[in-house]
């Protein structure tokens, strides 16, 4: 029966944990498979899209033609939360991707760091959609160095011994219940950044995500997004039909409609526009900022002086990774823009803080 429906993988994971790296491996086998992709992201600058739409330097001739690479296959949701726009976001989208249903294959969808993935997949049993669309599988994307760093310190006594070392970051208890709830919702859990893990740990990460899922969820590491695409796609789990069974900490919120109190409305997203920058200069004033602030990622992109390409920046947790993309077209104003996500973010100090790092 869902033979001719077209299968949709929900990628959901917190902020930094690889959702983009891993998408963007996915469709560089698209291998003609045609692809729509539907990007949410919390933060103004709509990085994920351009990232995925933007071909790697070590890319260029496989991709040249595949249709979801070009910008017709990608679908950005504005900025926010897609749990909390299913209705006014998501379904047009889908209902633009069911009318090209012919020339469609799969869609990806990735979901912002901060989205519970439940109201999306539930979505699914709208009939406008469930007529046309099932879930392949919902992915979730865990950051194998943050769980050995112990963000997932749930059970009491682990708690206990760990907040004396950080009672900011990663045991507030909204970001664990976020966390839990993208974990119950998987169908496959995907360790990232496992070449960040050495054997002992990776074991141990192994042990601290299987304590939290049930045993027919499948685990794989994956380093730097590399996975077989077979593995990802095409597991037929239909996963909207077991939705509303999952638990999640946020089911009253959505399922009595008055409370609109979600996880992340206690996060800030920041997106601040800088020109030129120094780069090292920039980095290190990240770095400091990271290390005194609330921040769970920051990204951007930098402008360079007299460098013709655009150098990407990315920061999770204390790492911060740096990268030419492309070069600067024509038609665009060389100018730098960062994006910082955390709690409690005083804009007007964190702005002047970058501004140092201008030339
Ligand atoms: N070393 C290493 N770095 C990785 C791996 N996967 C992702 N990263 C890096 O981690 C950072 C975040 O990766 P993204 O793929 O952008 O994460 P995301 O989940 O899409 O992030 P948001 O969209 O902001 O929630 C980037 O700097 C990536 O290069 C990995 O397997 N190994």
């Amino acid at each position: 029966m869902q033979l001719n429906k077209i299968p949709a993988t929900v990628v959901t994971g917190f902020l930094g944990s690889g959702k983009t790296t891993l998408l963007s491996n996915i469709l560089k086998q698209a291998n003609g498979k045609r692809i729509a992709v539907i990007v949410n992201e919390f933060g103004e600058l709509d990085i994920d899209a351009e990232l995925l739409r933007s071909c790697p330097l070590d890319c260029e001739d496989e991709n040249a033609e595949a249709p979801a690479n070009d910008e017709n296959g990608i679908y950005e949701l504005a900025n926010g939360c897609i749990c909390c726009t299913v209705e006014e976001e998501f379904l047009p989208v889908m209902q633009q991707l069911v009318e090209r249903r012919d020339d469609i294959d799969h869609i990806l969808i990735e979901t912002s760091g901060l989205a519970l993935p439940k109201p999306l997949v539930q979505a699914f049993n709208w009939p406008e959609i469930k007529a046309h669309c099932t879930v392949d599988s919902v992915i979730t994307v865990i950051d194998g160095p943050a769980v050995a760093d112990g963000r997932f310190a749930h059970n009491p006594e682990q708690v206990e011994t760990q907040r004396k070392a950080d009672d900011s970051l990663d045991h507030d208890p909204s970001l664990q219940e976020l966390l839990e709830d993208q974990i119950n919702s998987a169908d496959l859990i995907v360790v990232s950044k496992n070449d960040l893990l050495d054997e002992a740990t990776r074991s141990q990460v192994e042990n601290t995500v299987r304590g939290r899922i049930s045993d027919e969820v499948k685990l794989i590491n994956v380093s730097n997004g590399e996975i077989a695409s077979e593995l990802i796609m095409g597991l037929e789990a239909a996963s909207e039909d077991r939705i509303n069974h999952v638990h999640t900490h946020h089911d009253h919120h959505h399922d009595h409609g008055h409370h609109h109190k979600h996880a992340h409305d206690d996060f800030d997203s920041l997106s601040i526009k800088l020109g030129e920058v120094d780069s090292d200069k920039l980095i290190s004033v990240i770095k400091q900022l990271i290390a005194d602030n609330n921040i769970y990622r920051a990204k951007g992109f930098a402008a360079l002086p007299g460098k013709p390409m655009r150098q990407v920046i990315q920061g999770v947790g204390q790492r911060i990774d740096s990268y030419f993309d492309r070069l600067w077209q024509a038609d665009e104003t060389r100018s730098s823009g960062i994006v910082l996500i955390g709690k409690d973010l005083n804009e007007a100090n964190l702005t002047a803080s970058l501004k140092t790092a201008e030339v």
